[in-house]
């Protein structure tokens, strides 16, 4: 098994400048339930319910210190999910979000190295281009990139 130290040499220079985690997003069966779990329960911000189609998704955004969470519902029976669903109906992870300041410098990057599931990004749910990357190229687990640009 293989751990990092601070002795371990620096990325590639070409490679994506990740920065914060933008969101953790979840798939839920029932997004009115969970919105007000998050908002009643645990006390957080909770957004207004947006409708994606473009991404098959309804989606609410609940928003902490430092991250988001983003509460994922089918929008229609292409959506990507409801085949999540239909595999785990109580809902449960569904992707991580990296941000990253040039997405398509980022996909040309990683797309020799791991399966980029889009080859040109999408606009997302903040109005800002995004790309997925295959779960199975990376220990199981979606990861989306969104770019941000740095604050000048
Ligand atoms: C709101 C907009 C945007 C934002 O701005 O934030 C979003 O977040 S949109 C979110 C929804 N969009 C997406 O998820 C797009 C990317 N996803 C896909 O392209 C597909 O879902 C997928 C990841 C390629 C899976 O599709 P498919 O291969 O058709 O499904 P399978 O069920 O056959 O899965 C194959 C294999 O992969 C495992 N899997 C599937 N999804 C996940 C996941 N989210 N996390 C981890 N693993 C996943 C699945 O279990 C299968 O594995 P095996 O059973 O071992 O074969
Ligand atoms: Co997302």
């Amino acid at each position: 098994m293989s751990s990092s130290s601070s002795t371990s040499p620096p990325p590639p220079s070409s490679s994506p400048s990740v920065g914060r985690l933008n969101h953790v997003a979840i798939a839920v069966p029932d997004l009115e339930a969970a919105a007000a779990r998050y908002r009643n329960v645990l006390g957080c911000q909770v957004g207004e319910k947006q409708d994606l189609p473009e991404h098959g998704v309804s989606v609410v955004f609940i928003d902490l210190p430092n991250t988001k969470i983003e509460l994922l519902h089918p929008l229609g029976d292409n959506s990507p999910i409801a085949k999540f669903l239909s595999k785990n109906p109580s809902g449960g992870l569904h992707h991580l979000c990296l941000e990253v300041d040039d997405i398509q410098e980022s996909l040309d990057f990683v797309s020799e190295k791991v399966r980029v599931l889009d080859k040109k990004p999408k606009i997302g749910a903040h109005g800002n281009p995004v790309a997925f990357l295959h779960p199975k190229d990376s220990d199981g687990v979606l990861l989306e990139m969104e770019e941000v640009k740095p604050a000048k």
